[in-house]
């Protein structure tokens, strides 16, 4: 990232001199300087760097400092503000007014100095001029010299902090979107008002033709084209192929469709990332890139009725590897879907680990499975399983194959990945020849099972004539089938596809009544998953865009939203989340 979005801490304090001011002054920079490093040491960008934090270099009583602060933490591109206080201050004087920052106030539960009635002070001010807040206040009474941050402090602090960095990191980005709407798929159609005013992004189109134009014109790195093709043939071993009879599969099409393959997947990261060899070999507008920070692939048809699928591409870039070793996921949404790339895109940035693309293909009940396969669901698949497969692409973290330090299954931040992870991955995959049947221009098809059981967090953005952007975030876990059950239900349904079996966390009512319901209301063809229950930061990250959660399974305690949502409602959390949203429309608008 060139110029990371940095967060601000305002250290805050009573004016008054002569005994107060200045008791204050080593407290509140102690406050300051412990969330720094709590942040810091826990929050990172997408790309692995721990989180830019800057303290003012003074401390807030007054509008003088306030206006001080502002144009320091200006120079600084602050996106996110913290701002810290033992004791009673002046709200109206001492509060944060940019009206495009993120902003956070620790008020310090002790009773030596009233820094709880500070806060739900400043709340006020914030609340009535349109300013949402989050309100950080600490359970327990502690003593004014205790130094450490108390737990539940602390996850607040953090949450803000990672939810606030990815608003950051997507404000002034690209989406950029390979030709057009796939297939009528409502989820392709790419509205920019929607990326402008609520993530304050840009919207790029890029004809399917270009990949072409940079193949026949050598617009490419060849030196990388003949390590990654090596490392392709190397450590992507082919997999069943559905149509052996068929001319379009012969050694020698196959082959030149790896070559193709391998090609279009540097293609496509060079034109959203851009890449200073191609500035070497001459290209100079090719080298800039397009700022992207995700993207997506048409495909159907039109590309795939002739020319091999994108499935390669998507698969690789979208995982936390490729043949230069770990690096950042670079996420791309089958199908040019942004809304489902959008819902990966959350995952990654919250996370640092790559997002799976699937279609919902189909909800199991326990009776069909075992009409089907002869086998009794027991377990966490005994109230049935949502199917998660997509037509040909998963990032290959979904294996579920790198492990933690406990030999389980997980998905790593992509900087913590190693050499036996990404080996283990790749060994978990195979690559099938694309259905000709569906792909007459062939690829190869990302094929495995996530094997491994997980904490996984499904996750879809919709676009709602008449209410807008809103959210579905599903908790829950992947599974592991019996081999044959697995296989009896993969061959019926593709033998070529990557599977994730998925059961969401049911609470017998509403939406989450049963796996059934999930799948009901799920709100379209498409889903993403990201690694880990992270369904509280998904919504303290919602309700920063404005953007309502209007389906969910996380417990009531976990939610985390500006204090001025409570002003909206405080019985039915869902109805005040979609009001106050309303009420303050997108934050770019
Ligand atoms: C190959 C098929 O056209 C699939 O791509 C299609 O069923 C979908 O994935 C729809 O989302
Ligand atoms: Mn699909």
């Amino acid at each position: 990232m060139k110029n990371y979005p940095a967060i601000g801490i305002r250290p805050i304090v009573d004016s008054r001199r002569l005994g107060i001011r200045d008791a204050l002054e080593g407290k509140v920079r102690e406050m300051a300087e412990s969330a720094k490093k709590l942040i810091q040491e826990n929050v990172f960008y997408a790309d692995g760097t721990p989180v830019r934090v800057v303290i003012f270099s003074g401390s807030i009583a007054g509008g003088e400092e306030a206006a001080r602060c502002e144009a320091e933490f200006f120079g600084e591109h602050v996106t996110a503000t913290l701002s810290v206080t033992p004791s009673w201050c002046y709200p109206l004087e001492t509060i944060d007014m940019n009206p495009l920052t993120i902003k956070a106030i620790w008020g310090f539960n002790g009773t030596e100095r009233p820094g709880a009635v500070y806060l739900a002070s400043a709340m006020a001010a914030h609340n009535q001029m349109r300013r949402p807040c989050f309100s950080i206040y600490g359970r327990d009474v502690q003593d004014m010299e205790e130094q450490e941050i108390p737990n539940d402090v602390q996850e607040k602090i953090l949450r803000f902090a990672r939810c606030a960095t990815a608003v950051g990191q997507m404000q002034n980005k690209s989406y950029v979107g390979f030709g057009a709407v796939s297939m009528g798929i409502m989820g392709s159609f790419l509205d920019p008002s929607f990326y402008a005013q609520y993530l304050g992004m840009r919207s790029e189109w890029v004809d399917m033709t270009e990949i072409l134009r940079r193949m026949e014109l050598e617009i490419y790195d060849k030196e990388e084209f003949k390590d990654a093709l090596a490392w392709a043939r190397k450590n992507c071993k082919e997999g069943y192929d559905p149509n052996p009879e068929q001319r379009a599969h012969s050694r020698q099409q196959k082959d030149e469709e790896w070559e193709f393959v391998v090609k279009m997947t540097m293609i496509v990261r060079d034109v959203m990332l851009g890449n200073e060899r191609l500035a070497e070999l001459g290209f100079t507008e090719e080298a800039l890139g397009r700022n992207g920070i995700f993207g997506g692939f048409q495909g159907q048809r039109m590309w795939t009725d002739y020319k091999p699928n994108a499935d390669f591409t998507e698969a690789i870039l979208n995982s936390s590897f490729d043949w230069n070793g770990k690096r950042q996921p670079l996420i791309f949404a089958t199908e040019n879907d942004n809304l489902n790339g959008l819902s990966m895109l959350f995952g990654n940035l919250l996370t640092g680990k790559a997002s799976g693309f699937s279609d919902v293909r189909c909800f199991w009940s326990p009776e069909a499975i075992k009409r089907v396969s002869g086998w009794e669901p027991v377990g966490k698949a005994a109230k049935g399983l949502i199917h998660l497969i997509n037509s040909g692409s998963t990032c290959l973290d979904a294996t579920g194959k790198a492990t933690n330090e406990a030999g389980a299954g997980v998905m790593k931040p992509w900087w913590e990945m190693k050499d036996a992870d990404i080996k283990a991955c790749l060994e978990a995959t195979d690559w099938c020849p694309a259905e000709l049947c569906q792909f007459r221009g062939g690829g190869y098809s990302s094929h495995f099972k996530t094997d491994a059981e997980m904490p996984l967090t499904m996750v879809r953005m919709n676009l709602v004539d008449g209410i807008g952007p809103v959210m579905q975030i599903a908790e829950g876990w992947s599974v592991v089938l019996p081999e044959e059950v697995h296989d009896k239900i993969d061959i019926r349904t593709d033998p070529t596809w990557p599977t994730t079996w998925f059961v969401p966390r049911t609470n017998g009512s509403k939406a989450f009544r049963d796996v059934y319901s999930v799948m009901a209301n799920w709100g379209a063809n498409h889903g993403a998953f990201i690694h880990g229950h992270v369904g509280a930061d998904l919504i303290t990250l919602s309700s920063m865009l404005r953007i309502p959660v209007t389906m969910h399974n996380i417990e009531e305690e976990k939610i985390f939203r500006p204090h001025v949502w409570s002003s909206f409602g405080t019985n039915d959390l869902e109805s005040a989340d979609r009001e106050a949203c309303r009420a303050f429309g997108p934050l770019y608008r």
